[in-house]
């Protein structure tokens, strides 16, 4: 059976194929000149392709965990893609005319509905999403609510964050970056069509600073707090130490250092330590670990200044994660200030590891979004992580997310997936810019494993990364 991967690769090779997807030079309705250009109006010709479309977006929904009594398609190019997922699975379809009838009822939106009913918007491509804002303008001007929105392409200029400011989240199946990840590794396109589209995308966005965006539980983050007032505002005190240190060496960076050598991990990180704020490891990865090891990351973090992460991602029931997080061979808890956990088990996992963890002042990250294709840290269940966290700040220091999941200050968000260069790797890991990371999607602290580790000049690197960030960070202050 093919993997999901393998599918969204066949997917996007097809649309390339019958020209839903061009690369050259496109004018735009704004005039502006696009390197790349969605047509995906000819899919209709293409019935192998339409079902695809109504079954990819419909995975998608029922991933989301978003509920919905209708659905109502953007005009319309989304109009066909929607009725094929109503007729698939048996829901109700809403119609938005474009222009009032000027005879008999005059309705904007056809079908049957009534007031208070919540209808989710389809919609083919978003790029800065005001396609279906007006869609949902029309709906919740006849009083049905609008609270999620599914797109078949995000063509990733901040579309999503200008919807999700007005309350409405966006959930896509591919996005562009997916696009040219594939398309370069299938060696459809050459890395200059590549590097200039993503320029493009970076230089023709839609949304603003994350300082005006809405968290998930509705609520707005009024100001974005600075690392030096966290420091002496947040309550748990392995908050205050990083917002401290973040501070003192202006930096928001966090390497992670993913060797199977000890020998390389302790060098790279007495070379880099200067210019990060975390360290994070897999300590399972090494294949000489002694106790040693740790003893020595431990004086690093002293000689330099920087808190340590272990990414362990704990996930089993509370009995299990009590004696992992505190014995076995690398007895994490006595050596990591920082751990994180699956929410997956329930709260259980995370009263288990508090009781180890607490007492030594340790905190703990929710794995509330991942950055890996396909992944199913989404809707309901980063909701739950959310709500783990926001009811166990004695231990539960802040979140893994791909985005602002909570406006209380005491939470860090911390974001990986990120490189200079946006794009992926062939097993699924997604990346976004340091900008991208901390304006568009509220990260506190960015995480990079292989744009550091992976080049020749890792200390070079490094410098860019922390340069990277902590300018994204400045600027969210001055907005
Ligand atoms: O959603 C997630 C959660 C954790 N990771 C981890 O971060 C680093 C990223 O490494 P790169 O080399 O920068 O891709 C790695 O240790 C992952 O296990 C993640 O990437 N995404």
């Amino acid at each position: 059976m093919a993997s999901q991967e393998t599918n969204i690769d066949n997917f996007i090779v097809k649309l390339f194929e019958i020209e839903a997807i061009k690369f050259g030079t496109f004018k735009l309705k704004s005039g502006i000149e696009s390197p790349v250009y969605f047509d995906l109006r000819v899919i209709v010709s293409f019935p192998d392709v339409m079902n695809q479309v109504a079954a990819l977006m419909w995975e998608a929904i029922e991933r989301s965990g978003c509920k919905f009594k209708s659905i109502c398609g953007v005009p319309y190019t989304a109009l066909p893609i929607a009725t094929c997922i109503c007729v698939q699975n048996n829901y109700p379809m809403l119609i938005r005319r474009k222009e009032a009838k000027d005879y008999g009822t005059r309705r904007m939106i056809e079908g049957r509905y009534d007031d208070g009913d919540i209808c989710l918007i389809v919609e083919d491509v978003v790029t800065s999403g005001s396609s279906v804002r007006e869609t949902a303008q029309s709906l919740q001007a006849e009083k049905v609510k609008v609270t999620d929105a599914i797109v078949l392409l995000d063509r990733e200029q901040g579309g999503k964050t200008a919807l999700e400011r007005e309350g409405i989240k966006l959930y896509s199946v591919i996005t562009l970056s997916q696009v040219l990840s594939t398309l370069q590794r299938m060696n459809k396109l050459d890395s200059d069509i590549v590097d200039r589209t993503i320029q493009f995308i970076q230089d023709n966005r839609f949304d603003g600073p994350a300082a005006d965006s809405k968290a998930s539980n509705g609520s707005s983050i009024q100001k974005v707090m600075s690392h030096k007032e966290r420091a002496v505002k947040c309550c748990h005190p392995l908050v205050r130490s990083l917002y401290s240190i973040m501070n003192d060496k202006e930096t928001n960076l966090c390497m992670s250092v993913d060797f199977t050598s000890s020998e390389d991990l302790l060098q790279l990180v007495d070379k880099v330590g200067p210019h990060v704020c975390l360290v994070k490891t897999h300590i399972d990865m090494l294949e000489d670990f002694t106790t040693d090891v740790t003893q020595q990351l431990q004086r690093l973090a002293h000689k330099h200044n920087f808190l340590i992460f272990e990414d362990r991602k704990f996930g089993d029931i509370g009995k299990t994660v009590h004696t992992q997080y505190q014995g076995g061979m690398y007895k994490i808890s006595s050596w990591a200030h920082i751990t994180n956990a699956h929410p997956v088990p329930g709260p259980g996992i995370v009263s288990a590891l508090a009781e180890v963890g607490k007492p030594l002042g340790r905190g703990c990250l929710m794995v509330a979004e991942m950055s890996s294709s396909g992944n199913l840290a989404t809707g309901e269940y980063t909701k739950a992580a959310v709500k783990m966290a926001e009811t166990n700040k004695d231990f539960v220091i802040g979140f893994i997310s791909q985005s602002r999941l909570s406006a209380d200050p005491d939470l860090v968000h911390m974001t990986p997936g990120i490189k200079i260069q946006m794009g992926g790797d062939s097993l699924g890991q997604q990346y976004v810019t340091p900008k991208m990371a901390i304006t568009e999607r509220g990260a506190d602290v960015i995480i990079v494993g292989r744009g550091i580790t992976g080049v020749s000049d890792p200390v070079g690197a490094a410098k860019e990364y922390k340069q990277a960030g902590y300018s994204a960070y400045l600027n969210t202050l001055n907005h």
